[in-house]
Formats: structure tokens, sequence, C-alpha cells
């Protein structure tokens, strides 16, 4: 089976994915350089499974993640999630002082959780966006003040220098991945389902629908909304609640939820990380 990943090799996805398949049997890891691509990778028959990041504890959402698939992603479905710890590491290919040190390169998300450590350190330097942190890793190499943001491991890989540690803006810091598929999880007991809706623009709309859970009660663990893309002011709510989708009390709170929103979309039931 194979499984694609955010690479190249050395990226936090990485780490993911091999805590991830500690616990499958018979895989292969494939290299994707975006994510989109990674997301893709399932219904362009290019692999069975992949994993992608979904949130930080520090920075919140991956939204590109995340809107793929409310909106792009028909037919896959979430089989699993996995957290791991996130610590960011500055590194360069050859020895720099911080005060020549012009140019920042990494992914969108590490950036952001390194915001005020690069506001302090280094205010005026460029920061430049790339597709993953170990892209980030390989674009210093030969590149005197140019400095990667990314993980040790990706440093120790491509044989770059770390230069200072645990840089995010909060030291805890986790990010959580999910696990794609065509198909979600089987009951386990210990089971989230996630699922997006909208609700009608009338007084009341989002309440009635989370009384559903209220009434049921369903605990939620994650509320999230985003534009809807239709019209500026309308949302698509993504919401994660405890307990499988063939559960009798959550079956029958979808079903009651269908009633109560204009879209409903289950993006599938796994067993919760531990
Ligand atoms: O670029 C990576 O290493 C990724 O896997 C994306 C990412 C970036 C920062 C924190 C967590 C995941």
């Amino acid at each position: 089976m194979k499984i694609g990943y955010l690479g190249p090799k050395g990226t936090f996805s990485e780490e993911a994915v091999i805590k991830y398949t500690q616990s499958v049997k018979n895989c292969e890891v494939v290299e994707f350089n975006t994510i989109p691509e990674v997301i893709n990778c399932i219904s362009d028959g290019l692999c069975e499974e992949a994993v992608i990041p979904i949130e930080n504890s520090i920075e919140g959402s991956v939204n590109v993640a995340v809107d793929m698939l409310i909106n792009d992603a028909n037919g896959i479905m979430i089989k699993g999630e996995v957290i791991i710890p996130i610590s960011h590491c500055l590194i360069s290919d050859v020895p720099v002082e911080f005060k020549d040190v012009h140019c920042i390169l990494s992914h969108q998300q590490a950036i952001a959780q390194c915001r005020e450590y690069i506001f302090k350190k280094f205010p005026n330097a460029e920061v430049k966006a790339t597709d993953s942190t170990a892209q980030a890793v390989l674009g210093v190499k030969s590149k005197p003040g140019v400095v990667a943001i990314g993980p040790e491991r990706a440093a120790v890989i491509y044989g770059m220098r770390i230069i200072d540690r645990d840089i995010q803006d909060v030291k805890e810091n986790y990010t959580r991945f999910l696990v794609l598929s065509q198909r979600d999880g089987v009951i386990t007991g210990k089971d989230k389902t996630s699922i997006v809706f909208s609700v009608p623009n009338v007084p009341g709309s989002l309440y009635n629908a989370l009384g559903v859970l209220a009434n049921k009660e369903i605990n939620m663990t994650k509320i999230e909304s985003r534009p809807s893309r239709k019209k500026l002011g309308e949302y698509v709510f993504w919401v994660d609640i405890e307990g499988h989708r063939e559960d009798e009390i959550v079956k029958s709170a979808l079903e009651e939820l269908k009633s109560r929103t204009d879209f409903l979309k289950v993006l599938g039931s796994y067993p919760k990380f531990k």
C-alpha cells in the first residue's frame, strides 16, 4: 500500500507518516511537493492513503487542507489522526552570525509559528515561503546569509547546521495530521467524526444545529468556520464530535442535523489519537 505525504524527506509530515506507519504493515511512503498534490494523490490513483497537516496548536488550521476537504476532495474520507510535537530550528549551510542573516525560508505554517521570533531577531530579513520546511532546508545550500526554519531531522538528513533551537513562539507546539483514504475507519469504541455543514441565514440556525449535539450529549472537540466562497459573510462549519458515524446516537444526530442544515457532508470517522 502506498501512502502520500508532503516531502521531501525531513518534513514534519514525514515524522507524522513515520509515526502512523508504525502500526501499518506493508506500506511504502511516497513524497509529493505540495499539500494539494498530497490530497489529490488518492483521487489521481497514485496512493491508497495520504497524511496531511490539518491544524497546529499555535497557528490554527492549515487552511488549504481544510478548504480542499470541504470543497474539492469528494470521495475522500478521514480514516485516522496523528499528533506530533513540533520543534523548529534555525538552519543554515555555512556558519552565519545573526546580523548577517538577510533571508529566511520556510513553509508558511512554520513562519507563522515563529512570527515573534523572526520579528525580534531578524526585523529586516526577507521572509520567503516554500512548499515545505525540508524544501526550505534544501534552499539554504551554499547560500551564506540565507537560513531556513524547520525540523532538526531535515538539518541532519541534508547535512546542514543548526544555529538555534526551539524557536517557535510557544514552546509547547503540536500539529495534528489527518490520514485520508477512500474509506474511513471502522468502529473502535474510541472514535471521532468530522463533519462540515452550512446553515440557513436566519436567527438561531447554528444554535439549532448544535442543539442536536447538545440534546444527545455528544461532545464537540472542534468547531471552525471557513468562508463559503459563494458570498462574503457566508460560512461553512467544520465540526469534530466524539463517536463513530455508525454509533446509534451519532447516526441519529446526523439524521437530525440533515434537516437543520442546508448542506451536510460527513468527512469520516476515525480512532482518536492516543
Ligand atoms: O513543511 C513541513 O514540514 C510540513 O509537514 C508542514 C508543516 C509545517 C510546520 C509545522 C507542521 C507542519
